[in-house]
């Protein structure tokens, strides 16, 4: 994992969502540029998804080649094909429907009525091995996940990230890329997730949070708290782990680690 965070403060949640997709262009085109293909793993949420919608605006999206962009979830809600809470519809509404995507290339986790006998586990199961071929077919060091050049992470006010919450199962697992999540209190209760190992193979993970009810959280997280307390501390990029956060969210960051705060 990187050295420490990275903390930048925007005036406002609008500001944010613009920034970070400036950002995430910026960062595919460098990908791009340097090895002509990019993994962006997505997060869901209303900010992550804001970030998205911002970016369907703007006229810098088309210096991206995004038939070689790949997508990826970091979680999924496990609901049917289409639903309008999947992250991946709302992903598609947001953004991907828009953009001239190779569809072998957009990897969504597993639907709750893709074939009678999959369940949750075996979703996770699944994604794990398009992980696998995935990465093993690009020649990835490690092949189990493909090199994510960028992991968006939104962040929940108990400081779960992805589906992993604080003193559940998923946040402890160490050897798997992915799991099926039960019971999560974040609704709906079943839902498929990439695991704290597989998410700190990206080579940056950027962490996205606005509004005051995520300052505590994004406080104990960024104050030494342990993963299984605060699950989004121990999110971290190989090369970069950036904070991008709006000032209400920001309230509580020890100020040591604000590097930057938009006037
Ligand atoms: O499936 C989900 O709900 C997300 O992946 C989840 O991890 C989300 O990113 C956080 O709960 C923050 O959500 P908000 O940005 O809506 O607060």
């Amino acid at each position: 994992m990187s050295a420490s965070p990275l903390v930048v403060v925007h005036r406002d949640a609008a500001l944010l969502a613009a920034s970070v997709a400036a950002r995430l262009v910026t960062r595919l085109v460098d990908a791009q540029a340097a090895r002509g293909t990019a993994h962006v793993v997505l997060t869901g949420g209303s900010v992550g998804t804001a970030v998205l919608a911002s970016l369907a605006e703007s006229p810098a999206r088309d210096a991206v080649s995004w038939p070689d962009v790949h997508v990826w979830w970091g979680d999924e809600r496990f609901l049917p094909a289409g639903h309008p809470d999947r992250n991946e519809t709302q992903a598609r509404e947001a953004l991907l429907d828009g953009l001239r995507l190779d569809p072998a290339h957009v990897h969504p986790m597993g639907a709750s009525d893709q074939a009678p006998h999959v369940d949750v586990d075996a979703a996770a199961e699944r994604y794990a091995e398009e992980l696998a071929r995935v990465a093993r077919a690009e020649g990835t060091s490690r092949d189990d996940v493909p090199a994510f050049d960028v992991l968006l992470l939104g962040v929940g006010p108990d400081a779960h990230i992805a589906s992993l919450f604080p003193e559940m199962a998923g946040i402890h697992e160490a050897d798997r890329t992915v799991v099926g999540v039960h019971g999560s209190p974040k609704p709906p209760p079943l839902r498929v997730s990439l695991t704290l190992p597989a998410i700190n193979r990206a080579e940056e993970v950027w962490l996205v949070a606005a509004g005051a009810e995520k300052a505590d959280a994004i406080g104990l997280a960024l104050s030494g708290a342990g993963p299984v307390q605060a699950p989004a501390g121990a999110a971290g990029g190989r090369r970069a782990t950036v904070w991008l956060l709006d000032r209400a969210a920001a309230q509580r960051v020890p100020p040591a680690l604000i590097r930057l705060s938009s006037p």
